[in-house]
């Protein structure tokens, strides 16, 4: 027996689920809401295992403002009788629907442009939907303390900005300081600037910050691109042992390696739209093709 969505968040069938309903189409956010977007779900939740975040025929549109650039004419004309003022829409997510449960490592493939990290931005909570709704059993975390460091000082202090931004108090980050130092193999340069590392240093040592934490809901955005093939692989394993202990794992990247290596399962969208959603081979294999076809 297979578990109807609504079923799920309705509180007086499944008093024990309680989903964080992080954008939804009843939210002040939305200001683009096409009749044509709103379909009925038709999803269900698999009862033997635990849903973690559903994401329920969701759109995104994004207003971009013309640069200003001459269009021509006919373009001018276009703009003109579109009624659109120089304001462009792009529809970057067109109905993507899917239920992600523990312990899973989902890799979301796709094209230049295909709405990827759209998707992901959605999960987070920081991108609103046109409609359509992202629901998650606990608030998601992006994967990334970059925006808490500062280049001017010291790896060394660096870790305490970081830690404190991940919400440790300080007693804590001095327990893990010694093991992200090792993680980020850091041990000589540690005292130095942030500003003096090479980019892979610097990364290095910001994955080791934000894998130090066990997170519900990890979303990574081509964090894995960065490094050498060493660090790849000891940051591929740091993933799994995050996702074994019940994480649920969001992984984006152009690198079907790392998306082998730490996926599975695999989400590939091209154009906003949802092509597959299956076993990472699979979907892997059938995407390949896609480009080889190109
Ligand atoms: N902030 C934004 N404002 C306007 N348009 C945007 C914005 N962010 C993304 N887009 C557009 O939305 C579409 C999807 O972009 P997105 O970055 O999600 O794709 P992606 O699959 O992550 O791409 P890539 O593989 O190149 O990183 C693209 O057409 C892009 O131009």
């Amino acid at each position: 027996m297979r578990i109807n969505f609504d079923d799920l968040i309705n509180p007086e069938l499944h008093p024990e689920y309680e989903p964080e309903r992080i954008f939804s189409d009843d939210t002040s956010f939305i200001d683009v809401v096409s009749p044509e977007d709103s379909t009925n779900s038709s999803l269900s939740i698999d009862p033997t295992r635990q849903p973690v975040v559903v994401v329920d025929n969701l759109h995104v549109k994004y207003q971009v403002f013309s640069s200003g650039k001459a269009v021509g004419a006919a373009g001018a004309r276009r703009l003109l009788q579109s009624n659109m003022r120089g304001v462009r829409t792009v529809h970057a997510l067109k109905g993507i629907s899917f239920v992600a449960y523990e312990n899973e490592s989902i890799g979301v493939i796709g094209s230049n442009g295909s709405g990827k990290s759209t998707l992901l931005k959605a999960i987070t909570g920081l991108t609103p939907p046109a409609s359509g709704s992202v629901y998650a059993r606990s608030r998601p975390s992006l994967l990334g303390v970059g925006a808490a460091l500062i280049p001017g000082l010291s790896g060394d202090k660096n870790i305490t900005l970081g830690g404190l931004a991940l919400g440790y108090n300080r007693e804590q980050v001095e327990k893990m300081r010694e093991d992200i130092i090792k993680f980020a193999e850091l041990e000589e340069f540690i005292d130095l600037p942030m500003r003096t590392y090479s980019s892979g240093m610097s990364a290095r040592l910001k994955f080791a910050i934000a894998a130090s934490k066990q997170h519900d809901i990890l979303i990574i955005d081509e964090a894995l691109a960065v490094g050498d093939a060493k660090f790849k692989k000891r940051s591929e394993a740091k993933i799994r042992e995050i996702q074994e202990n019940a994480g649920t794992i969001f992984n984006v990247s152009h690198s079907m390696g790392s998306i082998k290596e730490t996926c599975n399962r695999c989400i590939w969208i091209e154009k906003g739209v949802q092509k597959m959603d299956g076993d990472t081979d699979t979907v892997i294999k059938a995407y390949q093709a896609h480009l080889k076809k190109k």
